[in-house]
């Protein structure tokens, strides 16, 4: 049996990628520390003999909190917890002023002078006219850039913010001219559909009727196509169980539908660090997500990858369809709802919790992980866990049932499996880099997608629409051969190279 330390470390921090603005304070530290503080008393050998024994995901996830809570390995990110960035009109003010150099005639640096103005209105107490001022700047970018509709929508949201009554006739202005000149602008072209090349599947509407599934002992489950496929043939479009805005976007783009809109953003009422297209938006991702994430959420930003938050984001999401934490967990637990795939599914009757079965059947690689890996992230798991529960009301939604207790701690360590193992990064279309994996705005959870096996010489690529994911032949294609995606540089390397039988 290997250990908790390992050799080396082959599990997920050596594809980390970590969203850390400062590196010494990332989650992967803390299983480091406890590894360190184990190994320092001799009970490497010991401990991981416990875990291992260990049957179910709860129990590792309590064996990881008992020690973190022993050794108080959670007090420095309980710190950084008191550092949350806080609304306050300085730092607000700062940022605008900090826009305006950007904006300047000798900067012309408009994107970034949006997002600062972003960031100024994020910033602002919520009864400052600071937001106000913010909407009128973007509203002046918007202005130049010749988005003449969105400058007008700016305006009318500075008005309704309370725009100061001194600067108002500069907003005036700016309006009669946007009017004269939106009157004679083209109107904006429509974006041209992608429809698939086949017959809509009979199970699975949105993928081609030649898609079929089938599943080995050595690959697990595959996707295959019954007909000759050429370059260029549209195989499915599907669209994601849930995403991730990650949070390098959060003043680009809204952080519930993640589409790019830093013209007309509006903030969370709470946080600094998520800004939403609309108020729909807005009071959607407060249901679902944002309530237990915006008390954390620069802990969250700022220790955590995207595979973390991808896992939280699923587990929350899941948690959201559900009357209760009870619901959810029977439907979770029921037996026949472990290993569905997007072909079990009824789309007669269509609905999120009918898709999450899919989702929660994706493949975990839990037998094929080292040890090390999986008390790796019980540990993440048990930090997540403890921190949520501790600041946000995540306490309140579990209650005192040890056993909702247990299955969020079970639900999380899942999908932290099943994230890395099948989270899709979504890409802008320009794919700057081969080897640079992160031009991805956002992650999702594809449950079709994530039955396609990996090639370095894939047959298929994805391309994304905002979160719509096509997927295009690459090359001729005979009848009866699988589909290949090629995972991306850094799953590659540790697919192909590290110890095989850590399957990320
Ligand atoms: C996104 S899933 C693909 C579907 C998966 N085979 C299933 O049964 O659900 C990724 C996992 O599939 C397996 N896998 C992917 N590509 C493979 C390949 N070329 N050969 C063998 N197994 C592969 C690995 O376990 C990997 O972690």
């Amino acid at each position: 049996m290997d250990n908790i330390g390992g050799d080396k470390d082959t599990s997920v921090s050596n594809t980390k990628n970590s969203v850390s603005s400062n590196a010494n304070i990332d989650i992967y530290s803390i299983n480091e520390d406890l590894v360190k503080t184990l190994a320092g008393m001799n009970k490497i050998h010991v401990s991981s003999s416990a875990f291992y024994r260990l049957t179910e995901s709860f129990q590792k996830v309590k064996f990881a909190e008992d020690l973190l809570l022993k050794f108080e390995h959670l007090q420095k990110f309980k710190l950084k917890l008191v550092m949350q960035n806080c609304k306050t009109n300085e730092k607000s003010i700062a940022f605008r002023k900090e826009g305006n150099e950007n904006f300047s005639l000798k900067s012309r640096n408009y994107f970034r002078a949006l997002q600062l103005y972003n960031k100024s209105i994020c910033y602002s107490l919520c009864d400052s006219e600071n937001i106000a001022i913010g909407y009128a700047n973007r509203s002046a970018v918007l202005f130049e850039l010749k988005k003449y509709q969105q400058c007008l929508e700016n305006i009318t949201m500075a008005r309704n913010a309370n725009f100061p009554e001194r600067l108002m006739h500069k907003l005036d202005k700016r309006e009669n001219d946007c009017k004269k000149l939106l009157s004679s602008q083209a109107p904006e072209v429509e974006p041209y559909e992608f429809p698939l090349s086949f017959e809509k599947h009979q199970d699975v509407p949105y993928i081609s009727n030649c898609l079929a599934m089938d599943q080995t002992e050595d690959e697990g489950r595959f996707v295959y196509t019954k007909t000759d496929l050429k370059p260029g043939d549209i195989v499915a479009i599907e669209d994601p169980y849930c995403t991730t805005l990650l949070p390098a976007m959060k003043y680009i783009r809204c952080a519930y539908c993640t589409k790019e809109n830093c013209f007309s953003l509006i903030p969370c009422n709470n946080c600094t660090s998520a800004m939403f297209c609309s108020e729909s938006c807005r009071d959607k991702a407060w249901d679902v997500f944002h309530k237990y994430e915006c008390p954390v959420i620069d802990f969250l930003f700022d220790t955590c990858t995207k595979i973390h938050l991808t896992a939280l984001r699923t587990c929350l999401t899941t948690l959201s369809l559900f009357a209760s934490v009870e619901e959810c967990r029977a439907f979770c637990e029921d037996p026949d709802n472990q290993s569905k795939t997007v072909f079990d599914l009824n789309f007669n009757e269509f609905t999120k919790i009918e898709e999450y079965k899919a989702v929660h059947g994706l493949v975990t690689n839990q037998d094929k992980r080292l040890v090390n890996d999986l008390f790796q992230r019980a540990v993440m798991c048990a930090t997540i866990k403890n921190i949520l529960i501790e600041y946000t009301p995540l306490k309140t939604l579990l209650g005192e049932s040890i056993e909702n207790h247990n299955f969020f701690a079970d639900l999380l360590f899942k999908h932290l499996q099943t994230a890395s193992s099948n989270m899709h990064s979504i890409d802008l279309i320009e794919q700057v880099s081969e080897t640079k994996e992160d031009e991805c705005f956002a992650t999702g959870a594809y449950p079709f997608l994530s039955l396609l096996n990996h090639s370095c010489a894939p047959n298929v690529v994805r391309i994304h629409r905002s979160t719509t994911t096509i997927l295009f032949v690459l090359r001729h294609i005979e009848a009866n051969e699988k589909l290949f995606d090629n995972y991306g540089f850094m799953k590659t390397c540790v697919l192909t190279f590290e110890n095989p039988r850590v399957v990320q």
